[in-house]
């Protein structure tokens, strides 16, 4: 008898078909805590349908008291780590998180035109909720001028909006005039997150699109379990923008992702637990009122629709 063995010549083609669900891919720091970074960011992914790809940047060793050391990746390894899923997988999306070094924020906008990302969500983020630093100071610039020219959306809180503009942001209009300075920089849209805006009876985040300023508000909820808002925040709108929603709808469900992640914390931890990843698909958002007004009467502002 002849037995003819179906002997492959080549390594199987990388499926083609169109993928059942959106991709999206993060370049962030590890949070060994498993509450803000590339581990939020995908648990988020995840809740949201998303499909999760990742780039290490950094290992940090932290909890919800602080972090205890950071350890950078090589830059061309970061290089290496998006290659690899740049050209296999092809996200719909990217998102940026802690970058750590100049070095790293120019491999990363190296990359990101490169293969020419329409939908790149930068979370600049700069320091810990303990205080510790995850962004060098010498590398506020090069996300500057380097990376934010790129980005679709850039979502900084009060802080890093102050350190990127180097303007105090106290009242509304100092706000409005943060995110006029930072679109001149060439993103697309800001959001400018009020979660350290002082205001303990909402949380007001602002989207500006170069013309219309577009609030986006939820009452504020007293809680230490805060620790990685902002990766959770962007992940969010990340896997919005990967899904096809236009920003005001990602932005709005971002805000709705963050408000049910916060509502029912887990209570993990001794210092600023994790928010409650699971919030949004088990509890919903039932009884959470959210407003998209316009911040003020006045030029150029409008309802979202
Ligand atoms: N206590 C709170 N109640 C309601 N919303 C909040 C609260 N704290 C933060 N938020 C919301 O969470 C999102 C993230 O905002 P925040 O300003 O905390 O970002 P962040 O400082 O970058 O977070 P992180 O430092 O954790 O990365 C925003 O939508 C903000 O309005
Ligand atoms: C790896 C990594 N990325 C981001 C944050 C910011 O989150 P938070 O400000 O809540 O500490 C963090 N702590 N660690």
């Amino acid at each position: 008898m002849n037995i003819s063995l179906n002997k492959q010549q080549h390594p199987p083609e990388p499926s083609r078909q169109a993928p059942l669900v959106p991709a999206a891919a993060t370049i962030a720091g590890s949070d060994s805590g498993g509450g803000a970074g590339i581990q939020a960011d995908l648990k988020t992914f995840q809740e949201l349908g998303v499909f999760g790809a990742s780039a290490l940047t950094a290992v940090t060793a932290q909890n919800t008291l602080g972090v205890h050391g950071v350890h950078p990746i090589p830059p061309s390894m970061v290089t290496a780590q998006i290659d690899a899923v740049a050209e296999d997988i092809g996200p719909a999306a990217w998102k940026t998180g802690m970058l750590f070094s100049a070095e790293i924020i120019e491999a990363v906008a190296d990359r990101a035109s490169f293969y020419k990302w329409s939908r790149l969500v930068v979370d600049p983020v700069m320091i810990a909720k303990g205080g510790a630093s995850l962004l060098q100071e010498n590398a506020v610039q090069a996300l500057r001028s380097l990376l934010l020219p790129l980005a679709q959306v850039v979502t900084p809180n009060i802080p890093e909006a102050e350190a990127l503009t180097g303007m105090r942001i106290e009242a509304m209009a100092d706000r409005k005039e943060a995110a006029r300075r930072i679109h001149a920089w060439g993103v697309k849209y800001v959001v400018l997150k009020g979660g350290h805006g002082g205001n303990r009876a909402q949380s007001l985040d602002l989207l500006y699109d170069g013309r219309v300023f577009t609030e986006f508000a939820a009452p504020w909820i007293e809680t230490r379990h805060t620790h990685g808002t902002g990766c959770t925040f962007a992940a969010a709108l990340t896997a919005g923008l990967a899904s096809g929603l236009p920003m005001d709808e990602g932005v709005l469900l971002a805000k709705r992702f963050i408000q049910a992640a916060l509502t029912n914390p887990l209570n993990l931890g001794a210092g600023h637990g994790p928010t409650n990843h699971w919030g949004y698909n088990r509890q919903g958002t039932a009884g959470v009122f959210f407003q998209t007004a316009p911040a003020a009467a006045g030029e150029g502002e409008g309802w979202l629709r």
